[in-house]
């Protein structure tokens, strides 16, 4: 079932484009990750999904049904939208207990059950200006789950968390979707995204770039093997005689780029090492995300 569906959706702000003609899908029990630099305008087709700013043309639907005033089933819905506001002067236990109310709860147990799940046990009573940035991003997490939502929308939920933080957010999520709950995020991080998402959306000024799957993704990554021996030219020539596509580069480096080459690396060593040219060096490059990113973005300026 498509949980949330964007038809060629367009928000501008005077000249700028926020989003032109975003047509997306998200599924059901997916982590969809919308992944841009900033100013790309995520916030914008997120704030559109929430029902806070409206597009200037296009169509929303959520849960099937085609966002309009009339729409009724906000309470299907938990976001984190920003910087997470907080009442400053309510503990973290209060802030909690607004949103419980807001949220029409009669369990008054969910508090204290959230409160566990997002490690804020022992920050209960603690006010929430007090709380450093990674806790308060576990607040603002915490209020968008306390109603066990069927979505999930979250605008750069890592913001400000530490390395562990960031690794139990991520397995929280992973859990969640595993669950059946869907979730929308967005990040600038794809290194990030790509540990967590199912399908990946690049946005880049507004436009969308490149929909594809993390599979998919990790298939398109440049791979390559880089070798140096005492005598390249020779190395190159052993090389070639056993297939291997092999060419020197500038760094003094000979570049293998077969797939048999990269699944086995150790047989490029063994082949070298029989013929009296043990690699002085060898390495899998494998070409980092961002750089991805940028190349995909060059691609399609063009
Ligand atoms: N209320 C607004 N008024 C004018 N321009 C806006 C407004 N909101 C967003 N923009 C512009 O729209 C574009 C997209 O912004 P948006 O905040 O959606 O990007 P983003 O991908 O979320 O980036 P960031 O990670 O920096 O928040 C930017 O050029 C931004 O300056």
């Amino acid at each position: 079932m498509e949980i949330i569906k964007t038809n060629i959706l367009t928000k501008r702000f005077g000249s700028t484009v926020a989003t032109d003609n975003i047509s997306i899908h998200v599924n059901q029990g997916e982590i969809y990750g919308f992944l841009g630099l900033n100013g790309a305008g995520k916030t914008t087709l997120i704030r559109m999904l929430l029902g806070m700013i409206k597009p200037d043309s296009g169509t929303i639907t959520l849960f099937g049904n085609e966002l309009t005033p009339q729409f009724r089933q906000w309470n299907d819905i938990g976001y984190l939208v920003e910087t997470p506001y907080s009442y400053p002067n309510l503990s973290v236990y209060e802030n909690l207990k607004v949103i419980y109310k807001l949220r029409q709860q009669n369990n008054p147990k969910v508090i204290d059950e959230i409160i566990e799940k997002l490690k804020l046990t022992k920050y209960r009573n603690t006010k929430a200006n007090a709380l450093s940035l990674g806790n308060q991003q576990r607040l603002g997490l915490a209020k968008a789950l306390i109603h066990k939502p069927k979505l999930l929308i979250l605008d750069e939920p890592i913001n400000g968390l530490d390395p562990e933080g960031i690794v139990e957010v991520r397995e929280l999520l992973i859990n969640l979707a595993e669950n059946g709950s869907t979730i929308f995020l967005s990040s600038h991080i794809l290194g990030e995204i790509s540990k967590v998402a199912n399908r990946i959306a690049i946005i880049h000024e507004g436009r969308l770039i490149k929909e594809l799957t993390t599979k998919e993704l990790s298939s398109q990554i440049i791979k390559k093997i880089l070798v140096q021996t005492t005598d390249n030219q020779k190395a190159i020539q052993h090389l070639q005689n056993a297939n291997y596509s092999v060419k020197p580069i500038e760094t003094n480096e000979i570049e293998i780029t077969n797939s048999e080459a990269l699944e086995k690396p150790e047989l490029i060593s063994k082949l070298l090492t029989e013929n009296g040219l043990p690699p002085k060096q060898i390495f899998l490059f494998t070409e980092d995300l961002e750089m991805y990113f940028l190349r995909t973005i060059k691609g399609n300026k063009l």
